[in-house]
């Protein structure tokens, strides 16, 4: 399935007890790793279970490999694609490793078994033990690596970090990171973590209350927004940098002598202070949760890649 986007959603939407999520748009372009990344109930599974199936949407189109399946994924496609869902499925419960091992083998032809033990053995992943009476942790590592060995083009994570310690964390993101290397495949990871974020993901998809707000390249958000304290000795100064600035938010008096201020020009700001004859005392880019913050308040960075909000 030699495609250039791995997941295009048109108009996608889906109702939900008691709000719509949607109308989403949004393209995956296939070999990057794409973070989708909102508060809880913003509608992060829907979109992850919607492109498994699970869940159809009452409107608008999916394309998978630029392809849409209106009967359902055929097997090809769907042997293309890994999930590891948010909850663990209860059927596979009663299976130890070995079981519930055998079983994917003969749903997925490019499963790989001596590429599952490494897995299991870096993450520590107890063996004989039904997948069931593993602890919430266990239980996702194994989840992740059989994930893996599927050696799927498109891997679906709904917050796999959850309930990982520190150590398998890192592994996992190494992981990760070296299969996308070897195979150039496809991840669309749903996380709350912005260290993962800030590791792991090429571009950040942000959904807020089932509206996809829009997808940045990550490297484009950092440096998107500053913080800028000046010299401003009242109120009266205040007022005046508030009226020269423009698109300037949070202007407010620290103490007397010094105000501060977000901005997302901060060369052309920085001109502007020394024009009115005040001096920067310091500024600094706000970290990547601070931007999702004001993104998710409306102000979103100007330096986004391309937004598929039509
Ligand atoms: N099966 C369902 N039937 C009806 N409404 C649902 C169903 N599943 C989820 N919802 C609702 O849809 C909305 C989106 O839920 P979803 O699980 O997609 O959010 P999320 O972004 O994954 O949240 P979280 O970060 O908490 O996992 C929520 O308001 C939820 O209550």
């Amino acid at each position: 399935m030699m495609a250039q986007m791995a997941i295009e959603l048109r108009n996608v939407s889906k109702q939900r007890r008691n709000k719509t999520i949607g109308p989403l748009n949004l393209t995956l372009p296939q070999g990057y790793i794409t973070a989708l990344v909102g508060h809880n109930g913003s509608g992060k599974s829907t979109l992850m279970n919607m492109l498994m199936q699970l869940v159809n949407p009452d409107d608008g189109e999916i394309y998978w490999f630029e392809q849409k399946y209106k009967q359902g994924l055929p097997l090809k496609v769907r042997q293309a694609i890994a999930y590891v869902p948010e909850n663990s499925l209860a059927e596979e419960a009663y299976w130890n490793v070995e079981e519930a091992a055998s079983f994917r083998k003969h749903w997925y032809p490019e499963w790989d078994a001596e590429y599952l033990e490494g897995l299991l053995e870096k993450f520590e992943v107890p063996r004989n033990v039904k997948l069931g009476k593993m602890s919430k942790g266990e239980r996702r590592k194994f989840e992740i690596a059989a994930a893996l060995a599927a050696r799927p083009q498109l891997l679906l994570l709904d917050e796999p970090s959850s309930g990982l310690d520190p150590f398998a964390w890192k592994v996992m993101l190494e992981t990760l990171l070296r299969y996308m290397d070897e195979t150039g495949a496809t991840i669309l990871i749903s996380t709350h973590i912005v260290e993962e974020v800030r590791r792991l993901a090429d571009y950040i998809v942000l959904m807020h209350k089932g509206e996809l707000l829009g997808m940045a390249e990550k490297d484009s958000l950092f440096g998107s927004w500053s913080e800028v304290w000046v010299n401003a000795a009242d109120e009266e100064e205040l007022a005046e940098l508030a009226a020269e600035l423009p698109g300037v938010l949070q202007l407010t008096l620290e103490a007397p002598g010094a105000a501060s201020f977000l901005t997302q020009q901060v060369q052309g700001v920085e001109e502007h202070i020394h024009h009115l004859g005040l001096k920067v005392i310091k500024s600094r880019s706000l970290e990547l949760d601070e931007i999702l913050h004001l993104w998710t308040h409306g102000h979103r960075p100007i330096l986004v890649d391309y937004e598929k909000g039509d």
